[in-house]
């Protein structure tokens, strides 16, 4: 007997790609579990599967940054901080933090479907009576259209979302005289994918090349370098409503029209802003 969850809930993360660098990703979370019925005529009770299953995403890779042990010029030590990891290619990176803001992979890449598999063998490992094998299935949004993955940290976030380098993977709609720009969408989201959306406050050190952000949190102490390049500097929080406010002015004044931004964040939410005058 199998049951199934499906969308049973969402990771939001970013990882260390050797070829792109920092990514953000979100991931759906589909489950089958196997096994037996009980007395009760269930084989685990659909209103305990998904709290079961959340709480260890949660409480392991969800809002982590996923680094490839193995990967060329990755190196990860300890600090004072928690970890420390470094990077060299395609560009060099070193983000600190607690133990827990991070995820180690010891692979040379991150593959979702063996994060998948990994996760279905230690659900497995603890799962409930009845239940004989935990198979979870990650998979993108399909999105036909203009998607952008970026990464970030929110420091006043009670939650997992004050870790500096977490991301998602969000639909991008751009609107004007009640039309989608469509061609304004695709150039916006090659723009922004795989950037790090920085506060502007939070910045502690910056030249020509290099852009350091450091921030004390509830979790405890947070710094990333990144090349400058390869960041966006906002005056606000890089929440998705100073996303999407910040997104509609400055595409209202590159184009001198009246703007509407719908903002992703991950999956199936996000902000809504407008700016600009007509002329
Ligand atoms: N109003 C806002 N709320 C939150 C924002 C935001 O920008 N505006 N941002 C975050 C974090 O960035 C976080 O990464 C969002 O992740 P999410 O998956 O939504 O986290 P949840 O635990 O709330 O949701 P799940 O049900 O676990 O997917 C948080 N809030």
């Amino acid at each position: 007997m199998a049951l199934f969850v499906n969308q049973l809930t969402h990771i939001d993360a970013s990882l260390w790609c050797p070829e792109a660098g920092l990514k953000g990703v979100s991931w759906q979370v589909d489950a089958l579990l196997e096994g037996e019925l009980g007395e009760d005529g269930m084989l685990f009770d659909f209103g305990d599967v998904k709290p079961w299953i959340k709480h260890h995403l949660d409480a392991g890779l969800d809002h982590t940054l996923l680094v490839p042990m193995k990967a060329e010029g990755v190196s990860v030590t300890e600090c004072a901080e928690g970890l420390s990891v470094q990077t060299t290619s395609p560009y060099p990176m070193h983000v600190t933090g607690p133990r827990e803001a991070f995820t180690l992979v010891p692979e040379a890449i991150i593959d979702r479907d063996a994060v998948a598999r990994a996760l279905s063998d230690d659900l497995t490992a603890r799962r409930p009576e009845n239940v004989s094998r935990v198979q979870l299935t990650l998979s993108d949004e399909p999105i036909d259209g203009a998607v952008y993955g970026y990464s970030h940290g929110l420091k006043r976030h009670a939650g997992n979302c004050q870790r500096i380098a977490h991301g998602h993977r969000s639909r991008l709609h751009i609107w004007q005289h009640e039309t989608r720009q469509l061609t304004l969408e695709h150039d916006w989201a090659e723009w922004l994918d795989n950037r790090y959306l920085v506060e502007a406050g939070d910045i502690v050190e910056q030249d020509a090349k290099r852009l350091t952000c450091r921030y004390q949190a509830a979790q405890g102490m947070f710094s990333i370098t990144l090349p400058s390049d390869r960041c966006a500097v906002l005056a606000t929080p890089t929440t998705v409503e100073n996303i999407a406010r910040w997104l509609a002015e400055s595409i209202a004044v590159q184009t001198r029209s009246v703007t509407r931004v719908h903002a992703f964040e991950g999956f199936n939410k996000g902000a809504i802003a407008e700016a600009g005058h007509e002329r």
